[in-house]
């Protein structure tokens, strides 16, 4: 049996050695967050001047990315040439040590060195986890591993703010009692960090399943080749452009608002624990983005989806930079991380289902080096724009001689930011939106009622549908000539019985003899009849660009298990779906017929015509409602009307719906 992935957070998390590497990560997370929390306040400290602030800051960002830019390409291949169990453990008591010393030292330009020598430890760090969790959890529970190891590592900086913010306030509370005995929040937040990191190396080393030694390393992946081969492939395959430009351009936002947070609380009129607050908001609005958004908009396609995820957060940075309010600028940069965080998590995951696997590797390197140098660039400039830009007020001074409106560096920045991000988030929605696919509204309004579908990117499939003697088998055949007469590849087929095992199906299914089944047989059985049909004669036609012509399909079974037998239209609806892979029609053409007249249309009955004109009603009301609910995909039918004029309205709303069919190569 095929292992599928299964995505049950609780299961992976059942696996002892999983959980221990998710603890230690969940600390040394929440280490590295504090960490920076930490260090931009110590460096907001060291200034006087709001300019002064805000090079200090930049500085520390800067430095912070400065590492992965020399040795980003290469950190995955040094963290596999050494032993993996020692790396894990000795990375994060070396961080730990390294947090201690800054409140010891005391001095700036200690910051600046431990800032470099932690990020260069985290970068071999993290390859290491990365390549350890295969060696924990089975195949099929990887992507939940990844899912859970990514909440963890941007989630943990919602407690670390928390635990910012705390710290401040217990500071402030203690001052008087422990005055001189420990240097201020910011001393508190380094302990605490070296605290994490240190019990995070102790809780790996109970792991029993990492391997020791290095990783057996490919001699040909040089570090210039890693480089060269990722731009090769992202600069020739439009989708994934698409989604770099996306994911590097949501990362340079997201480094503005963190590169400026800091000042831009200040000229709101908050301290140290607002900057808490808001750093903590960004996470936790990431983090439910991750969590929640994909499943909350299900029925949208993930390109789709990762498109307005990034044009929503770059809209959202608009009023982020024109509200002068705290608790206002909290609230949007919630909803503004949210939207990053289904950005995020969508592209992470498309990244891993449309690069193929023997690429897979060097694109994921090549999009982190591209988002480290993005990170780097926008932290390095955007405290020096807000800074150079200064403070303004605008507008008379109120009663109280305070001016108006006090315009300066850091939203002014954000404003920049705002026009670029959108800007980024609607040249990547137009890359990667197939247009003829299904309209936004379409897929917005199956978001909330259920799944929208698979359109065949290749060929074009058509379905005929309608009560008994409706017209069906005529107008496909009568489709089929004008379509061969035209040149194209053509398949006609039906349902049920168009393969070996289908017309053993159709025997069953409509022999007067097999007499009364249980309706959730008779729907088993179509479905049945579908899953083979698709597979052995629809899909492979598509996929080599046939016109596809069937004699009812899904529908079929949505009117007549669904709405004529009374099953729940719901599980029916699934079990036909599951069974076709959700592969659907372009063009589903409805002859619409009042069921008394089609039963005269001929004399023998088999066993499903045999049923009462009420369940003929029925079926005839369920093919109507399925096709009000999605008219771009229909065209009904008066099916009273002459054969001629039935054929020929059908060929005016096919035409435009043949681009991605070939023609024959004789025609
Ligand atoms: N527009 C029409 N007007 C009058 N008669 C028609 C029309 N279309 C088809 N017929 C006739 O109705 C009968 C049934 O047609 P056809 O077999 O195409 O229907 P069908 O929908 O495929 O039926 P079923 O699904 O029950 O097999 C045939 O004798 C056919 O010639
Ligand atoms: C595909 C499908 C068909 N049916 C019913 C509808 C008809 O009564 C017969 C098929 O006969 P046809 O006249 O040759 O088209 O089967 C159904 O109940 N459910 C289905 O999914």
């Amino acid at each position: 049996m095929r292992n599928a992935p299964d995505h049950s957070l609780a299961a992976v998390l059942r696996i002892r050695d999983f959980r221990n590497l998710w603890i230690g990560l969940g600390l040394s997370s929440l280490g590295d967050w504090m960490g920076l929390l930490a260090l931009t306040a110590m460096a907001n400290a060291s200034a006087e001047s709001y300019a002064g602030k805000n090079y200090a800051i930049a500085t520390v960002l800067f430095l912070r990315v400065l590492p992965a830019l020399v040795m980003g390409p290469i950190a995955g291949y040094v963290a596999d040439k050494l032993d993996r169990r020692r790396t894990l453990i000795w990375g994060d008591y070396l961080r730990g040590a390294l947090f201690v010393t800054i409140p010891i030292v005391g001095q700036l330009w200690w910051i600046f060195v431990v800032t470099v020598l932690v990020e260069a430890v985290s970068l071999v760090w993290g390859p290491a986890k990365d390549a350890t969790v295969p060696n924990l959890v089975p195949r099929h529970r990887l992507e939940a591993a990844n899912q859970i190891s990514l909440a963890t590592t941007y989630g943990s900086a919602l407690p670390a703010a928390a635990v910012f913010a705390g710290l401040t306030l217990v500071d402030k509370f203690y001052r008087h009692v422990f005055d001189g005995f420990i240097g201020g929040p910011v001393d508190l937040a380094l302990y605490f960090n070296a605290v994490s990191f240190i019990v995070s190396g102790f809780v790996i080393t109970r792991l029993k399943h990492i391997p020791s030694g290095p990783a057996s390393v490919d001699p040909e992946s040089s570090a210039l080749k890693v480089v060269l081969d990722g731009w090769k492939y992202v600069a020739t395959t439009p989708v994934v452009r698409g989604l770099v430009i996306g994911i590097v351009g949501a990362f340079a936002a997201g480094g503005v608002v963190i590169g400026l947070a800091r000042t831009f609380v200040s000229d709101l009129g908050g301290g140290d624990s607002g900057y808490g607050v808001l750093f903590g908001t960004v996470f936790a609005g990431l983090g439910l983005g991750m969590w929640r958004g994909p499943r909350l908009l299900q029925g949208l396609s993930r390109r789709r989806l990762f498109g307005i995820a990034l044009t929503l957060t770059g809209l959202l940075l608009f009023p982020l930079a024109l509200v002068q309010q705290l608790p206002v600028v909290v609230g949007i940069t919630a909803v503004l991380g949210f939207f990053a965080g289904v950005g995020w998590i969508t592209g992470n995951t498309m990244l891993g289902l449309e690069v193929p696997d023997e690429v897979r590797g060097r694109t994921f390197a090549f999009v982190g080096s591209m988002i480290r140098l993005a990170l780097a660039l926008v932290l390095a400039v955007s405290p020096l724009l807000a800074g150079l830009i200064g403070t303004h007020t605008l507008g008379p001074l109120d009663e109280f001689g305070h001016p108006y409106l006090v315009y300066n560096g850091a939203a002014f920045t954000f404003l920049i930011a705002a026009v670029l991000m959108t800007a980024v988030g609607v040249a990547s929605y137009r890359q990667m939106v197939d247009r003829n696919g299904p309209s936004l509204m379409t897929e917005l309004r199956h978001s909330f009622t259920g799944s929208a579908g698979v359109y065949s990117a290749t060929g074009c499939f058509v379905a005929f549908e309608g009560g008994e003697g409706a017209g069906k088998s005529t107008q496909s055949q009568r489709l089929r000539e004008w379509l061969e007469a035209d040149g194209y590849d053509v398949v006609l087929t039906r349902e049920p019985g168009a393969t070996e095992v289908g017309a053993k199906l159709r025997t069953i299914v409509l022999d007067p003899a097999t007499g009364d089944i249980s309706p959730r047989t008779e729907a088993l059985l179509y479905a049945a009849d579908k899953a083979e049909h698709v597979d052995r004669v629809v899909a492979p036609a598509l996929a080599r660009g046939a016109v596809v012509v069937t004699d009812r399909y899904v529908d079929s079974t949505l009117a007549y298990q669904g709405a004529g037998r009374a099953l729940v239209d719901r599980e029916v609806e699934r079990i036909a779906r599951w069974a076709t892979d959700d592969l659907r029609p372009n063009l589903t053409v409805l002859l619409d017929l009042p069921p008394q007249q089609g039963l005269t249309r001929f004399v023998e009955r088999d066993r499903i015509e045999a049923e009462s004109v009420d369940f003929h009603e029925r079926v005839r009301d369920g093919f109507v409602h399925l096709a009000g609910n999605a008219p771009e995909h229909y065209l009904v039918v008066d099916a009273r009307r002459p054969v001629d004029e039935i054929a020929e309205e059908i060929r005016h709303r096919l035409r435009p719906l043949l681009d991605h069919a070939v023609r024959r190569a004789d025609a």
